[in-house]
């Protein structure tokens, strides 16, 4: 039996729209960026974590496998998680405004004994964004509880003016890459 290991409901629809069947687990994991670790590492390591913690919860089931994601902003080797507050996502959204970004996702597969990992990194470019419209998509609330303070699938898509990668990947759960974890599951490991 599948599970997805996230509260999300971004990537519950994201895993739906590709036709996969799963029951989602709501965990909660530490998301605290070590000091020398890289953001592809830390983001890797936040998304192994949820699923592993998904994992630990279902506890002696046998054939149990578990998804878990991490999607962090990274803009000059710094990573932007969720913003805290409006303050916090105004400044967020100043640092991204003319300047081109990436987007850092990573899926992992976990059982009992065999663990798997996909990562996609998208590259995108913010419009310059001048106070009333950073003030604007602030007051929205869409930034709360979105990495970077903006959501690519919403309001936010007008403060894109380019992506290279995968839309899908920046909304938190890239199916390319997903799928294909899943269809290796099928295969018997190398
Ligand atoms: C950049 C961007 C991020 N996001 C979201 C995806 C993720 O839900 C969130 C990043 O936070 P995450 O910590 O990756 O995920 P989460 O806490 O929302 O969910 P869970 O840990 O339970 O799986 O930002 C968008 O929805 N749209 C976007 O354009």
């Amino acid at each position: 039996m599948l599970h997805l290991a996230s509260q999300s409901p971004r990537r519950r629809q994201l895993l739906e729209q590709i036709g996969v069947d799963f029951v989602a687990l709501d965990v909660d994991v530490a998301e605290q960026r070590a000091s020398g670790e890289s953001p592809q590492a830390y983001v890797s390591r936040v998304a192994r974590d949820k699923a592993r913690a998904g994992l630990a919860s279902l506890g002696s089931m046998q054939d149990a496998f578990v998804l878990g994601a991490d999607t962090e902003v990274v803009l000059d080797d710094e990573v932007f998680g969720k913003p805290q507050n409006a303050d916090d996502a105004a400044a967020m959204l100043r640092r991204l405004s003319g300047r081109t970004h990436a987007v850092i996702s990573v899926v992992w597969l976990v059982s009992a004994v065999r663990e798997q990992s996909v990562e996609c990194v998208s590259q995108v470019r913010f419009a310059t964004l001048d106070e009333p419209t950073i003030a604007a998509y602030v007051a929205t609330g869409e930034p709360f509880g979105k990495a970077g303070a903006y959501a690519i699938q919403g309001r936010g898509a007008v403060l894109v003016e380019h992506l290279q990668g995968s839309y899908s990947g920046v909304m938190g759960l890239p199916v390319f890459e997903t799928a294909r974890l899943l269809h290796d599951l099928a295969t018997p490991s190398k």
